[in-house]
């Protein structure tokens, strides 16, 4: 066994040397033989001051672990509001505080004396330290160290007599507990990766020695993955681009950037789909929740997508993971009207009823030869209650976008006369519809706002959010600093009656950005969503011409996508036999998407009639289980599966005019765009030529 130390000196037969501030240990490595020359090291070294003996045992089984792959990076002086040693290995990348006093600072100079350990203070200053040291470190494949991949974790003298407890933005551990942080279901970091890591923080940190063992049979790279012969091209692609779940750890450059960018008020990320413009908000949630003390929300108009988003932020920083609130707007607007003794009655049936005896009432006023009631439902939601409008004058002056069916002003009058029915027929129900929830809301935050307020909100999915959700969100938060962040795609926006960020009054002039690297779609799954129609109409959310899926630069090769069209009846069967071409390991990672309810209702009695494990969609939150997801493309949205089966509806458009069908093939585009791009790496599309189609129950 070989030390190296600042200048060569023995230790008993172990001949220890220093350079460029790298320590090395060399030889094979004995845990009772390290133990001991970690204590030689702590007591001899010229750079580093004597050590408490618990101390210099929680190093030692540091580098125990260095055949494993973990490296240490060791602060020679501590320093009031800096980790005393970072700590990097296949569970991530640690930034170490001995949560004790450590030996008085040698010059006994007061600058250098620490804060209480463990006060928030000291907390969010080692944090931001250890994260802006850390952050951008490069590795292999173009992709740089996340800041929140960096975890601050104090380690307490476990004869302390109160066992350490993990609060705030701190994973707290003693010598008993110390295993906790070298276990992981899904590793984080491969060896080369931890070794670039360590050698470029080293290089950045020259107040740090880095301590290195030689050993002569270093541990092989466990994780057949990698293996080149037996995965499949895309696969393999992800897998040399990181171990799983990589972005938890690693983003590009232009992530990083948008991560740490400081913004004067309120922002927008677009870019197309699986771009990474929700792992760039989960970054930014993390890195502003270390960075303050409040409460932080993340939002969506999708009721199911929150609790997903939730289970992987708290992998990403569960330090934070309880100040950050993940609901959907609903659910939030409900609970705060609850909180303030305003509670709604939601009753679904009573809403729809109050629209159909309103339509009975008013159709025969011509809005009927126009289109069905959907369709005005539609312009009820999204063009006159989802914006707010209050006056028939307001509605006749009003762009009513994507919206295909020109309506005179006399028409317009017989909609606002609808609309003014089915208000007064929730009136007599006494109920609310999702619409009212959120001008409900918007009503008493305008009357008091929340105390303490948010310090930062994120919407998901903006474009489907409706204007009054949006001036909602944007009531919580007003214009200040980081406060807002929309992040969406128009390009996948499933609702026609949409808006511009300028018609919610919300400034994100210079504050808008662009993602265009695609990180979830193999080129394959790319390509056919590339040739769909809805990649032909899309803007930035704002009226300014959008960045597109065929213009996205594609990170995976591979991927493949196959067709099937035939008449109705062969259409199960086809469908059963695609789903168990898949491995049945790999079944929770298959999702079965049709546009309408009442096709994924087929589908999945299908599946389970042929002894297929089946779940709903609509009740997935991110859980793993070993069953194929049903649902609709719209419970589909924000979510990414391995392989995707998708029903190519036929559009019952028997007898409809030409603009309702002209809307509904845009928005069918739509649809088929967010379900093709839910693949990673196989899509199934399936196409009734004859007969119903899957939608005929
Ligand atoms: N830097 C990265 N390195 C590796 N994988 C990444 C990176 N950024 C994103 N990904 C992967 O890309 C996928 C898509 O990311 P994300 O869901 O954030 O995209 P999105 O733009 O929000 O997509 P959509 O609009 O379709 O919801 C995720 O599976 C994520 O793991």
């Amino acid at each position: 066994m070989l030390i190296a130390f600042a200048h060569t000196r023995h230790y008993g037969r172990h001949r220890v040397h220093a350079d460029a501030g790298v320590i090395r240990l060399a030889g094979k490595a004995q845990d009772a033989q390290l133990r001991r020359l970690m204590a030689r090291l702590a007591e001899l070294s010229i750079h580093h001051p004597p050590r408490p003996a618990w101390q210099r045992r929680v190093l030692s089984a540091f580098l125990a672990r260095y055949a494993l792959g973990w490296r240490l990076l060791l602060r020679r002086q501590p320093e009031a509001g800096r980790a005393d040693a970072l700590l990097i290995g296949p569970a991530g990348v640690f930034a170490v505080v001995f949560a004790a006093e450590t030996a008085e600072p040698a010059t006994g100079d007061r600058s250098s004396r620490r804060l209480p350990p463990g006060s928030p203070r000291e907390q969010a200053s080692v944090a931001r330290h250890a994260e802006e040291a850390m952050a951008g470190i490069p590795v292999l494949g173009g992709r740089r160290l996340a800041g929140a991949a960096v975890r601050l974790v104090s380690i307490a003298d476990s004869a302390a007599v109160d066992p350490p407890r993990s609060t705030g933005t701190l994973l707290s551990l003693d010598e008993r507990t110390l295993d906790r942080l070298f276990t992981t279901d899904s590793p984080r970091l491969r060896r080369a990766e931890v070794q670039q890591i360590a050698e470029e923080a080293a290089r950045r940190l020259p107040d740090h020695d880095l301590v290195s063992i030689v050993d002569e049979a270093p541990a092989p790279e466990s994780d057949a993955l990698f293996d080149a012969d037996t995965a499949h091209e895309a696969a393999r692609s992800r897998a040399v681009s990181g171990p799983f779940a990589s972005w938890l750890t690693f983003l590009d450059s232009r992530q990083i950037a948008l991560v740490e960018r400081v913004y004067s008020g309120p922002a927008r990320i677009s870019g197309p789909a699986g771009t990474g413009k929700t792992v760039v908000a989960l970054h930014r949630l993390a890195r502003l929740a270390r960075r303050s003390q409040g409460r932080l929300l993340f939002t969506t108009f999708v009721a199911s997508l929150p609790k997903v988003h939730q289970r992987s932020f708290e992998q990403l920083a569960p330090e934070v993971a309880d100040r950050v609130e993940f609901v959907s707007l609903h659910r939030w607007a409900r609970r705060l009207l609850g909180e303030r003794g305003r509670p709604p009655t939601e009753d679904q049936s009573a809403v729809e009823n109050s629209l159909a005896r309103a339509w009975s009432r008013l159709r025969a006023d011509g809005l009927e030869s126009l289109a069905p009631l959907g369709y005005w439902r539609t312009e009820i939601d999204r063009v006159i209650k989802g914006r707010g409008l209050t006056s028939l004058a307001q509605y006749q002056g009003v762009h009513r976008r994507g919206r295909r069916v020109a309506l005179t002003p006399d028409q317009r009058a017989q909609v606002w006369a609808l609309y003014e029915q089915y208000q007064r027929n929730l009136l007599d129900h006494g109920v609310h519809d999702y619409n009212d929830l959120l001008s409900a809301a918007l009503a008493e935050i305008r009357r008091r706002p929340l105390d303490p307020p948010y310090s930062a909100v994120v919407v998901d999915e903006v474009q489907d959010v409706v204007l009054l959700g949006l001036r909602l969100l944007h009531a919580l938060v007003g214009d200040q600093p980081n406060g807002l962040l929309l992040v969406g795609d128009g390009q996948q926006q499933v609702y026609a009656g949409g808006w511009r960020l300028s018609d919610a009054g919300i400034p994100v002039q210079g504050r808008g950005e662009i993602l265009r690297t695609n990180y979830r779609n193999s080129a394959g799954v790319v390509d056919y969503a590339r040739k769909v129609d809805a990649v032909n109409q899309v803007d930035d959310l704002d009226g300014a011409a959008g960045f597109a899926l065929r213009d996205v630069v594609v990170a995976h090769p591979g991927g493949r996508v196959d067709h099937w069209a035939g008449p109705d009846h062969d259409f199960d069967p086809n469908l059963v036999a695609a789903v168990r071409a898949i491995p049945i390991d790999d079944a929770g990672d298959v999702a079965v998407l049709a546009a309408t309810v009442a096709e994924t209702r087929r589908m999945f009695r299908a599946l389970a009639d042929a002894g297929i494990a089946v779940s709903h969609l609509d009740r997935y939150d991110g859980t793993q289980t070993d069953t194929v997801k049903v649902g609709t493309v719209l419970r589909a949205k924000g979510l990414e599966f391995s392989s995707v089966f998708w029903a190519l509806g036929t559009v019952g458009d028997v007898g409809l005019g030409d603009q309702v069908r002209r809307e509904r093939a845009e928005q069918a585009e739509r649809q088929r765009l967010v379900a093709a791009t839910r693949a990673r790496d196989y899509l199934w599309v399936g196409r009734v030529t004859a007969g119903d189609g899957p939608s005929a129950a």
